[in-house]
């Protein structure tokens, strides 16, 4: 089977249509890239779908909702993750979307992944609405842990940020995932002029609530094109808000180079922040991720609208070899990084919440 690169059309922009060239990549197993870096960390989109309206990242009306033929069912997903876990090395998954919460095969996802890949942790990033009714079977099911994004705890300020009143819910969820185990549990807050001024409230609740709280700065990947270089709030103007409150001090990445945070002692520890200056100092260069969309394109980058169909294959009979060959094509043509900071930078077609986060 030869590597194809198909234009994705399901209702969101059209992707560019070029063909990777694979003839000078070494014959290795993993998924590696130009630039030596190697790919371990895949994160599944699996509904363009989502119970909120987040202004960073969702238009008013919500994605044009894929077409259902086009959606990758739960055994589609299974079998992709097991060849990305069994054929390319890689050694952790994370769920996404949208909101992953939409689909109500979750649990059979989960479940048949954690019997495919045993021992793969099995993470989701979610915004908790609902979650407390279903923490409970989703760590029966296997999933080891969650990511809540979570921007304000005042309700009113919710409201306006995620365009729904859900506040309630999203707290629910989180005390009943802690229940439930699934933990250490990550809070996400997204950086905006809107939300800096609650930034310390919010770290004193995720101190108090014995959640772990990053801040991540703002990246282009708005549906509605608000974002602006200059009026963007960067990971200084947030250490300077905390710390009229709190003794920081920085910390680095003590757990694994690659992580997108970079961690800050808060009040001599051992408690932490962590921060994801995305933008203002990004960590392209030791970048491990790689991408599967809702609709089962692999996306080598947040910002890459070159993508490899798989469904495709997989809907006709190609053998595991072959959907890993395409894989590894994608991701030998990697970009080095996002360019966001280079002149002339175009935002990819996709929205946030139509890749994953
Ligand atoms: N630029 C960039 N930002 C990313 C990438 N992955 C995640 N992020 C940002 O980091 C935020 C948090 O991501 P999560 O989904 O919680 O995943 P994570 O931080 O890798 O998760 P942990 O393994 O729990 O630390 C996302 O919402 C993105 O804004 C990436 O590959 N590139
Ligand atoms: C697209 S959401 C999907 C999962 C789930 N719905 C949630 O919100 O956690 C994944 C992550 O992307 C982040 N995100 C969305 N738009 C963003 C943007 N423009 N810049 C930076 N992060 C963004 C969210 O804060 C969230 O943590
Ligand atoms: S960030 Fe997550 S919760 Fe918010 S609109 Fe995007 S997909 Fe939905
Ligand atoms: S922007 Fe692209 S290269 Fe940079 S860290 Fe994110 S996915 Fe990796």
């Amino acid at each position: 089977m030869t590597a194809t690169v198909r234009a994705v059309q399901m209702g969101l922009p059209r992707v560019r249509n070029s063909h990777p060239s694979i003839a000078d990549r070494p014959d290795v197993p993993e998924l590696v890239d130009r630039f030596g870096r190697v790919a371990r960390d895949l994160r599944v989109s699996i509904t363009e779908k989502c119970s909120l309206r987040c202004t960073y990242c969702m238009p008013a009306e919500g994605l044009p909702a894929i077409p259902r033929e086009r959606l990758l069912t739960a055994e589609e997903i299974v079998r992709l993750v097991r060849i990305a876990v069994e054929e390319l090395g890689v050694r952790e998954v994370r769920f996404t979307g949208g909101e992953p919460l939409m689909r109500p095969d979750l649990e059979e996802m989960i479940a048949g992944c954690a019997a495919a890949v045993p021992g793969i942790p099995l993470s989701m990033t979610t915004n908790a609405v609902g979650l407390e009714h279903r923490a409970e079977a989703l760590a029966a099911a296997g999933l080891t842990r969650v990511n809540v994004s979570l921007d304000s705890i005042d309700r009113a300020h919710f409201a306006e940020l995620t365009r729904r009143d859900r506040l309630p819910s999203v707290l629910a969820g989180i005390r009943a995932a802690a229940a439930a185990g699934l933990a250490p549990m990550k809070i996400n807050a997204v950086l905006m002029p809107e939300t800096l001024g609650g930034a310390a409230d919010l770290l004193e609740w995720c101190l108090a609530e014995g959640c772990h709280l990053r801040f991540i700065e703002e990246m282009p990947l708005d549906a509605d094109h608000a974002w602006a270089r200059d009026s963007m709030i960067a990971a200084t103007q947030l250490l300077e808000v905390l710390g009229e409150r709190f003794e920081l001090t920085e910390a680095g990445r003590p757990d694994d180079p690659s992580a997108p945070a970079e961690e800050w002692l808060v009040d001599g520890g051992p408690a932490t922040v962590g921060i994801i200056a995305s933008v203002t100092r990004n960590f392209c260069g030791d970048c491990d991720r790689t991408r599967l969309t809702a609709e089962g394109t692999v996306r080598s980058c947040l910002f890459s609208d070159d993508e490899i169909d798989l469904r495709a294959g997989l809907r006709s009979g190609a053998s595991d070899e072959d959907l890993a060959q395409l894989w590894r094509g994608a991701m030998w043509n990697k970009w080095a990084g996002h360019g966001i900071n280079a002149a002339g930078f175009e935002p990819p077609q996709r929205s946030m919440g139509a890749i994953g986060g």
